[in-house]
């Protein structure tokens, strides 16, 4: 099943086609001083330009300048971030766009291990526009039944217990030991903190206690786990975006693709 957009098959051909077509990216660095009208300059070119299909803002900003204003003004049928509101809506109402691609990179992992989501009691620590909130609405729209909590959450343990399929974005090193782990469940650790260590330029370690490897069905680990899978969806995105942008030419839309891994 090659056009199945949960097969490995899929993805392979995305990647084929990725290298075939030669994606390319520009980076543009601004001064940290840059003010909110010329980055708004920037996209507004970036997005008439035909020969850009995608547009990602890096976050965070500066403090100086608001984000959603920014993200908003990146054209939908761009938005590799899938970080708009129009692909936000899209997401939440079980439509077809693009979705954010670290929720979108823990989906595809679950799908390539053939771990089940369908009917499973999901947990996801964190509420964060960037992961946990677009997460819930993939696992819902898989038919999981979802929890979300976070920092305000009290007795984490008893909530994260209950999980098959639990999901740490919370930003906090080691927040999740091995006695809040449901022994067997599939735990998904999507934090990334530099802890210091002996070399003094620090170490990565997720949101999940080492510990929890004893316990777990399965544990993704960090580095190597969901940050690469956040960066292959964005090359996902890049490709699909540019696919309907083509086939839509000279009127860039939301790309129409549906099912699997953009569920
Ligand atoms: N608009 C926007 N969208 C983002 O998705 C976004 C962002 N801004 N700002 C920064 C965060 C962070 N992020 C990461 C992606 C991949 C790795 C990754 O691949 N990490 C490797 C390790 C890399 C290393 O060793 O430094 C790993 O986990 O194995 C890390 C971090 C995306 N973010």
């Amino acid at each position: 099943m090659g056009d199945d957009p949960a097969s490995v098959a899929y993805v392979r051909g995305k990647a084929r086609k990725a290298a075939e077509v030669g994606l390319r990216s520009t980076v543009h660095a601004l001064p940290e001083a840059t003010p909110q009208a010329e980055l708004l300059a920037l996209i507004a070119q970036l997005n008439a330009d035909p020969a850009v299909h995608g547009v990602l803002v890096q976050l965070p900003l500066p403090v100086h300048l608001d984000p959603q204003p920014v993200l908003d003004a990146v054209l939908p049928a761009k938005d590799v971030d899938g970080l708009h509101p129009v692909s936000t809506g899209h997401l939440w109402a079980g439509q077809p766009g693009l979705r954010p691609c670290t929720p979108a990179g823990v989906m595809a992992l679950l799908a390539f291990y053939g771990l089940p989501v369908a009917g499973q009691r999901a947990v996801i620590v964190g509420r964060s526009a960037l992961v946990g909130r677009p997460l819930a609405a993939l696992l819902l729209n898989a038919n999981a039944t979802v929890t979300l909590a976070h920092s305000r959450t009290p007795d984490l343990g008893a909530v994260t217990r209950e999980a098959d399929l639990l999901i740490v974005a919370a930003g906090r090193a080691h927040l999740i030991t091995p006695d809040m782990v449901r022994p067997g469940a599939t735990v998904i650790d999507v934090g990334i903190n530099r802890v210091p260590d002996e070399t003094g330029q620090g170490r990565l370690t997720g949101d999940v206690h080492p510990g929890v490897a004893g316990v777990a069905g399965a544990l993704t680990p960090v580095p190597g786990g969901v940050g690469p899978m956040t960066v292959a969806q964005l090359l996902m995105n890049t490709v699909l975006a540019a696919e309907a942008q083509q086939a839509q030419s000279p009127q860039p839309q939301t790309p129409e693709v549906s099912g699997g891994l953009l569920r």
